[in-house]
């Protein structure tokens, strides 16, 4: 499954609302470019009447005067050109700001299981090669596109206005430029998006390779990786091509469109000039705006194709925000309790094979439940659910009488926080890596919090202390060391409810059990779900859940489940042999 793609009238619909929310901005820069261009219209005319003083003897005088004026306006053309290119700069490094938090907040707001299911590689190629396309679409393309268009109204209109007969020249030109260019269009869009999405898969091939590098090498699948990305980068090659080739049609047939008006401007002007139907200088002035138009085409039709591009980036990227949000956004909603109660929660992660059936549990709050059970029970699918990490597909997870899929986002991490086996670290000191929340946090706090899941003499070691720098370019810090500081943030988060799932499995066993000894002091009076792997996290707590294909077969606390002989029973004895 792949992220969507935002629709053609979903995006006109977040471009109108921008150019809204910018109305004073675009219609300033607007208005410079106008300007600038008109002020630019000037020079053609100078140069005719120029032309017209020389081959009517002139004083020289006069030839001074134009040829002062006619600096002046490039010069004053020069001014009012930088500004305008200076406000649309700054306009497009606005809207790339908004477009860069807008993938970031929608990216962090996705439901978990969607990321999942479409990879990270996706949303990563979204968030980073779009970005960036649509970065050089806003510097580049829409600065240049709208000179562009400003400046073929206005040369067409000086033509129109200057000599109307000599402007129909201009005509030869339409029928080339319209056919060759409904001939590309059409094409060109579906080969760039599909160069665009093998891009895509090329990236998120990679990512998956470096992030896999260790299980790649050890099962040695460096060959099927390797033919898997020759296969993507070549399915990506092949799209480019297609798109170069549709380009050496079209490209020599703009050429050729822009220098056909002047040979037909020429040609007409040399038939009226004889006949005294134009002056030398309008005919100069008129070829010089025909010739002048070649660039802003030329510019218009390169960063078409350009805006195509960023459009597709931006279909992406909107693309993010489409997916629906799965919970609500209010900050301030809180659960009506503590007690979990779970009522016939079934899920499954693809249509028809559901992993859980129908699950009933309550645990009080401030109790410590184990979850223990087989491998493919279910167990961490239920954990997630119970921390509101996915949706049951019926039944309900709920503290007090809130659901958990109620509670947003904010709210839901104060509460539950649920703790895997894979913990990240952030390339940033400690002191940021524990203080992930908005909260305020002392230094005594968080030297007790690290106190508390054992790293004490580590943090004294340290010779910049909390603000050392860990993850990438800072200490390296092992998955085992990991999971401490995670806990350690557990702790800082002060959440009512833990869920725990092979939070410790990555140390030594006597490290894990003197953790596991130390954190039920610390989690006292919390509630907390357990997924036992080890069956002395198990025994420690006050009531146990066997879990197998999906359903609770046992509940009860350590000694009731061994007198009770049942699978508990087994599974604690096969660990003591
Ligand atoms: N992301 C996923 N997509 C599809 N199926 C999944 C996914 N995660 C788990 N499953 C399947 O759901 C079932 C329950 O998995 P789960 O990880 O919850 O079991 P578990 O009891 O925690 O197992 P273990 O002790 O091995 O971690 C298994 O059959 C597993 O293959």
């Amino acid at each position: 499954m792949k992220l969507p793609l935002a629709d053609a009238a979903a995006l006109r619909r977040h471009l109108r609302e921008t150019v809204r929310a910018h109305r004073g901005r675009f219609l300033i820069t607007t208005a410079l470019y106008v300007l600038a261009t008109s002020v630019g219209l000037l020079g053609p005319q100078l140069l005719g009447v120029l032309v017209d003083s020389v081959q009517a003897g002139t004083a020289v005088l006069r030839i001074d005067l134009l040829a002062g004026a006619f600096l002046l306006v490039l010069i004053v053309q020069a001014l009012l050109a930088r500004a305008a290119r200076l406000r649309a700069m700054l306009l497009g490094e606005q809207l790339l700001a908004e477009a860069r938090e807008d993938v970031v907040e929608h990216a962090l707001a996705l439901p978990l299981g969607t990321v999942e299911a479409a990879g990270t590689g996706d949303l990563l190629s979204r968030a980073t090669t779009d970005v960036d396309r649509l970065d050089f679409t806003i510097r580049n393309a829409l600065p240049q596109i709208s000179a562009a268009l400003i400046a073929i109204a206005l040369t067409t209109a000086a033509m129109v206005l200057s000599a109307p007969l000599l402007a129909c020249g201009m005509l030869v030109a339409v029928p080339l430029l319209v056919l060759s260019t409904r001939w590309y269009y059409p094409r060109s869009l579906p080969v760039v998006q599909e160069a665009m999405e093998r891009w895509s898969d090329v990236q998120a091939g990679t990512h998956e390779s470096v992030e896999g590098a260790r299980t790649i090498a050890a099962l040695r699948l460096g060959g099927r990786r390797t033919a898997r990305n020759e296969r993507v980068l070549g399915a990506a090659v092949a799209a480019e091509k297609r798109h170069r080739s549709l380009l050496t049609v079209w490209l020599p047939c703009l050429e050729l469109s822009y220098v056909l008006p002047v040979a037909a401007i020429l040609l007409i002007g040399g038939w009226a000039h004889a006949t005294g139907a134009a002056e030398l200088g309008t005919i100069v002035a008129v070829v010089l705006y025909a010739q002048s138009l070649s660039a802003p085409l030329d510019e218009l039709f390169m960063w078409l194709e350009e805006l195509q591009v960023g459009g597709t980036a931006l279909q992406r990227i909107r693309g993010v925000s489409q997916v629906p949000v799965d919970r609500p956004r209010d900050p301030a909603t809180r659960s009506d309790g503590r007690d979990l109660v779970v009522r016939d929660l079934r899920f499954s992660y693809r249509p028809e094979r559901e992993v859980l059936h129908g699950i009933d549990l309550v645990v009080p709050a401030g109790q410590r439940l184990a979850i223990v059970g087989p491998s493919g029970a279910g167990k961490s699918t239920l954990g997630r659910l119970i921390a509101g990490t996915g949706r049951p597909d019926s039944g309900s997870v709920a503290f007090g009488g809130t659901e958990v899929s109620a509670l947003p986002t904010e709210a839901l991490r104060r509460e539950v926080v649920l703790l895997t086996q894979e913990q990240h670290v952030f390339a940033c000191s400690l002191r940021d890596n524990l203080a992930l929340l908005d909260r305020d946090t002392g230094d005594a706090e968080l030297l007790d919090a690290l106190a508390a899941v054992g790293l004490r003499d580590w943090v004294r070691g340290l010779d910049d202390g909390l603000d050392t720098r860990l993850g990438a370019g800072g200490l390296a810090v092992p998955a085992a060391r990991a999971q401490q500081l995670a806990l350690a943030r557990v702790l800082l988060a002060d959440p009512h409810t833990v869920v725990l799932d092979e939070a410790t499995s990555l140390l030594d066993n006597t490290t894990s059990r003197d953790l596991e000894r130390a954190l039920a002091g610390l989690l006292a009076g919390r509630t907390v779900i357990a997924i036992a792997h080890r069956l002395h996290t198990a025994r420690s707590a006050e009531r146990i859940a066997v879990l197998d294909e999906g359903r609770i077969v046992e509940l009860g606390d350590h000694d009731e489940l061994i007198a009770a002989g049942g699978s508990y029973a087994e599974l604690y004895r096969a660990a003591q042999i």
